[in-house]
Formats: structure tokens, sequence, C-alpha cells
């Protein structure tokens, strides 16, 4: 019998949900339980997220003021969604000093400067924030969502030289780049479509990725398999009128089918540690 239990599934944290966007939280730490983890705690926010939580996810945790830029009980935080009024060096020294892994979306990316971080980072922004990203690190270029989306490749090959993370650049085809020295591995992935076009889609990503990780996925696999899975969920759900929490929902399915082998694209990870 599997000896499986929450603590042994990891626990993700999640700093976000602030000034009236309650809910980007709320999706990204669904999205992590749904991909897996055992545990998922959110930074305190304001009253109106601890009212929508307790209304609509009961097994999530808050926590308290004090813990509120380190939610220290996590094993790997994302940063970001839904984040309103960040406090900048709480931020910076999270980034600086903290050695866990994390997934940084968002309005967390404004906060990231150029690398490497004192851990394993997974950088998650979509060709707007990839473009405000590259116009303040990149001196060498000029960078606009338009140059991105012609050059998605390049773009995120770019963003992930300048801040020594796993760039994850969304979009149909997101694009999976890492470049550590002379080491550059760039993946796409094959699935998702126009179902993942709803708002907070990119916050379930988040959480699935940062799931991954807690469960023991290196940082590589874990964007790869995160951005696959996600994109699965999206094609395993009605083409129109799907929510956010509806693809947070389906990640459990997908990632089933997924670990089974026979979905995995070559060369993907086949496994996590459980
Ligand atoms: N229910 C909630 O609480 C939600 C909260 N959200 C939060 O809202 C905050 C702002 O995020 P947004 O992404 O909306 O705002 P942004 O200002 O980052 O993005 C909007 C702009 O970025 C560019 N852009 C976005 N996607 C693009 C694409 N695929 N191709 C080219 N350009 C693109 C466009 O110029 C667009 O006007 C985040 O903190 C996010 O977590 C959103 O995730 C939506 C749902
Ligand atoms: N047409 C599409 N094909 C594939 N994936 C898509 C498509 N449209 C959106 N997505 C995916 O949906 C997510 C949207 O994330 P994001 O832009 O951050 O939105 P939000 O801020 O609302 O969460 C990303 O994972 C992106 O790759």
């Amino acid at each position: 019998m599997s000896a499986a239990h929450k603590g042994r599934r990891g626990h993700v944290g999640v700093i976000g949900g602030s000034g009236g966007m309650p809910g980007a939280a709320i999706l990204a730490a669904t999205a992590a339980m749904r991909a897996g983890a055992g545990l998922a705690t959110l930074a305190p926010g304001d009253p109106e997220l601890r009212r929508a939580l307790i209304e609509l996810r009961p097994e999530l945790m808050l926590a308290t003021a004090e813990q509120a830029w380190k939610i220290p009980q996590a094993q790997v935080l994302v940063v970001g969604p839904g984040l309103v009024n960040a406090d900048r060096s709480a931020l910076a020294e999270l980034n600086r000093d903290d050695a866990r892994a994390m997934v940084w979306d968002a309005s967390g990316l404004e906060h990231q400067d150029a690398g490497p971080a004192a851990g394993p980072r997974v950088l998650t922004p979509h060709p707007g924030e990839a473009a405000r990203m590259l116009a303040r690190l990149d001196r060498a270029g000029s960078w606009d969502s338009a140059r991105v989306q012609s050059n998605r490749a390049l773009a995120a090959t770019r963003l992930a030289e300048l801040t020594r993370a796993i760039v994850v650049l969304k979009g149909a085809g997101t694009i999976v780049a890492e470049a550590d020295g002379a080491r550059v591995r760039v993946a796409i992935c094959t699935t998702g479509g126009p179902a993942l076009a709803t708002a907070g889609s990119g916050d379930v990503l988040a959480g699935a990725i940062a799931a991954l990780l807690a469960r023991g996925l290196e940082p590589w696999a874990a964007a790869c398999a995160g951005v696959h899975v996600h994109g699965l969920a999206g094609d395993r759900s009605p083409q129109n009128g799907t929510l956010a929490l509806d693809i947070a929902d389906a990640l459990a399915l997908a990632l089933d089918e997924a670990s089974t082998g026979t979905a995995w694209p070559s060369g993907w990870p086949t496994q996590a540690r459980y």
C-alpha cells in the first residue's frame, strides 16, 4: 500500500492576491493542490482574500502576518499572482537570500533583476511581461511585445541568459528556455490552445509548476512538465467558456494521463518523485 501522506507531497506557498485580486492567489494555490502538492499556504493578504478563501477553498491555509513575505513552512514559493503594492525590499531579499525553488509570475516579475538568485527560479512571463523585463534588463536590445512575439525563442533565451532563471514564455507554443553558461536548452510546448485564453489561466500554470517542484522534479523538468500538463488540461476542457478554476480542476486528470507515459513528448520526464 502506498505510504503517501500530505506532508510528503510537498508544500507550496503563494505570495500574492492583494489589492482586489485575491482570486489570482487562490487559483495558483488551487492549481498547486490539483497538481498534487499536499499542502498550500497563501500569504495572509487582506480581509477580502480571507473571506473568499473560506467560502471557496477551505483546504487552503493562510500564513500569519509575521510569515507574510516568506511563508517559511513552504518548500516552494509562487511569487506574484495578483500581487499589488508589493514590499520591494522584502521581495528583493527573498530573491537574493532564499535558496528555495520559486516560480515568479505576473507583477512579481517586475521585481526580478539580472541573476543569479539564491536558488532555482522559474519565471513565467506572458509576451507583454517578457517585453517589459527585456526592456529593463537588456542593454543590448530594444524590446516590445511585437518583437518578443516575432522572436519568441530568442526572447526567452535572452531573458534566461540575463536572469539565469528558467524562462517560460507563455502564449500559443509556450517556450521553456534555460541558458546556463554554455548550455542553452529550449523546449516548445505542443499542448494547449484557445481554451487557455481565459483570465487567471497563467496563475494556474504558476501553481502547477510550483507543485511539481515541491514534489521533487528538477526545475527544468518541472517547468516543461507543468506547461505540458497545463496545456493538456486545456485540451481536455470545453474550448469555449472554460474558467481558470476549471483548468486547475482538470490538472488532476491531466497529470494522471500524462504520467502514464503515453502523452509525454519524448525527452520530457515520465515520472515525478512522489
Ligand atoms: N481573478 C484574478 O484575480 C485575476 C488576476 N490577474 C492578475 O492580474 C495582474 C495583471 O495581469 P495582466 O496579465 O492582466 O496584466 P498585464 O498588464 O501584465 O498584461 C496586459 C498587457 O500585457 C500584454 N499582453 C498580455 N498577454 C499578451 C500576449 N499573449 N501577447 C502579447 N501581449 C500580451 C498586452 O499589452 C496587455 O495589454 C497579475 O497580477 C495577475 O496575476 C489575472 O491573472 C486575471 C485574473
Ligand atoms: N491560444 C493559446 N494557445 C495556447 N496557450 C494559450 C493560448 N492563449 C493563452 N494561452 C495560455 O494561457 C495562459 C495565459 O496566461 P496569462 O497571459 O498570464 O493570463 P492571466 O494573467 O489571465 O493568468 C498562458 O499559460 C498561455 O500560454
